[in-house]
Parts: structure tokens; C-alpha cells; sequence
């Protein structure tokens, strides 16, 4: 038998919001619109905020059929029943969250620009790895910068590739056709004029065949 396919599509992750009800009607929003997953991540809330907001947004991805993953804080992640958690290298030890989440939980590894982070992450029980950033990135200006390369060079690695950092609707077939199976983005959904729009945009680089070739000049078109 085949292995399941990755999940392929748009990996949200939330902006810094740090107005709840506000955050969950951002949310709502882009779920509608048919994000893949979502990430709670809000680097400017306390603990308690991050909690709240944590347990509030659970039940709005159970809604959509959405897994919930929580960035920094397996603790957290475990503590409300999320479906997973994102670490980076400050984040702890994937082997530790594995075995606090269990072994259908989807625990992410931040990879950066290292293929090698990638083999140990695939080792140590991660469940997807994650690039970048490859693009200059509005919400993180100073992430490390990635080349599609390293999507191509993962493939073996047999784990769902995530690429993230400044990617939007114009720039993400590249990192598509070298092997993303989910675009992490943050502010090219949360911060477009229309997000509902900008998920169907992103879920576009997955569906529409050959749409970087104009029409007239597609080599495989009949
Ligand atoms: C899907 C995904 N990829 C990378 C990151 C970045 O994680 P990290 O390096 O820990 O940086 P912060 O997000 O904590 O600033 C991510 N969150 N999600
Ligand atoms: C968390 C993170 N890690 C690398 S770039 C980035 C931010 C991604 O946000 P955006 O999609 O707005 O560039
Ligand atoms: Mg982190």
C-alpha cells in the first residue's frame, strides 16, 4: 500500500492579535476560505493571553475540520488538547514533545537553511520540517533566508514539507513545484485587503495546472 499523501495547501499561521474576539473573527475568516491548517502563534501576548486564545481558537478549527498546532510551547499545545505543536531551535526537544503529545500528534521542526537540521528533526520524530524564510519576510525581518534547493533535497526525508517567510500568492509556484507541500504564511493572508481571497489564491498554486505558463504558450496543452 501507498503511504497517505501529505496534506498539501495553506498552513496559517495567526498575526500578532491580541484582541480575542477580533483574532477569532480573523480566523474564522480564513478558515472559511478553506485553510489547510492554522498555527496559534502571538509573540506579543503574555502567557495567560496566549492561553485563552489558544483554548478559544481549538474548537473554531474543530468546526472547520482544521488541526490546530501551537508555536513555541508543547506544554501548552498539550495542555488544551491541540493536535500539535511547531518548535524552533529555542523551542526544546522534539522527543520531548513527542512523547508529551503522543504519536499521532503533528509536532513541526523550524529547519531553517540546513538540510542537516531536517535529517535530525526526521530522526528525533518530527512530523514535518519546515524551511525558510525564502522570501523577505514583512513579519520577521530578519529570518534566516532559505533556497528552494533545500525542498528538493528533503524529499527523501519522506516527511510533509512546509515552506514559510514572505511568501504570497505571486511568489509561491517556485517553492510549489520544488516540493512544498504546505506554505506557512502570516501576513500575506492576515494582512491582504481581502483574506478570504488571498487563501483561495494560495490553494490556487495547488490546483491550477501549468498557471505560470500563459495560456497561448502552454507546451502541454492540446
Ligand atoms: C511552519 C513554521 N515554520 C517556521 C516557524 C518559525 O519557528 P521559530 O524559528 O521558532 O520562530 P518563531 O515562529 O518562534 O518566531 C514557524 N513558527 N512555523
Ligand atoms: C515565523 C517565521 N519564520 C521565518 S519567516 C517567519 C514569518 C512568516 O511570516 P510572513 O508570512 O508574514 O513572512
Ligand atoms: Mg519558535
Amino acid at each position: 500500500m501507498n503511504p497517505p499523501r501529505p496534506p498539501r495547501g495553506l498552513y496559517a499561521i495567526t498575526p500578532d492579535e491580541t484582541d480575542t474576539a477580533r483574532l477569532l473573527h480573523r480566523v474564522h475568516t480564513v478558515l472559511a476560505a478553506g485553510a489547510t491548517w492554522l498555527q496559534y502563534r502571538n509573540k506579543a501576548a503574555d502567557d495567560a493571553l496566549r492561553r485563552t486564545q489558544a483554548q478559544e481558537l481549538l474548537p473554531l478549527c474543530r468546526r472547520h475540520g482544521v488541526p490546530f498546532i501551537v508555536n513555541d510551547d508543547w506544554r501548552l499545545a498539550a495542555t488544551i488538547g491541540a493536535d500539535g505543536a511547531h518548535l524552533g531551535e529555542d523551542d526544546g526537544e522534539i522527543a520531548a514533545a513527542r512523547a508529551a503529545l503522543g504519536r499521532t500528534a503533528i509536532i513541526g521542526a523550524s529547519c531553517y537553511d540546513k538540510l542537516e537540521l531536517a535529517r535530525r528533526a526526521a530522526a528525533s520524530g518530527a512530523s514535518y520540517v519546515a524551511f525558510g524564510a525564502f522570501f523577505p519576510s514583512p513579519t520577521k525581518p530578519n529570518a534566516r533566508r532559505a533556497t528552494p534547493d533545500l525542498l528538493r533535497d528533503s524529499a527523501p526525508l519522506g516527511l510533509p514539507r512546509v515552506a514559510i517567510g514572505g511568501i504570497t500568492p505571486d511568489n509561491a509556484r517556485p517553492l510549489v513545484e520544488a516540493g512544498a507541500d504546505l506554505l506557512a504564511v502570516i501576513s500575506g493572508v492576515f494582512d491582504a485587503a481581502d483574506p478570504a481571497s488571498a487563501v483561495r489564491a494560495y490553494l490556487d498554486c495547488y490546483t491550477t495546472r501549468n498557471a505560470h505558463f500563459p495560456l497561448s504558450t502552454d507546451p502541454s496543452s492540446p
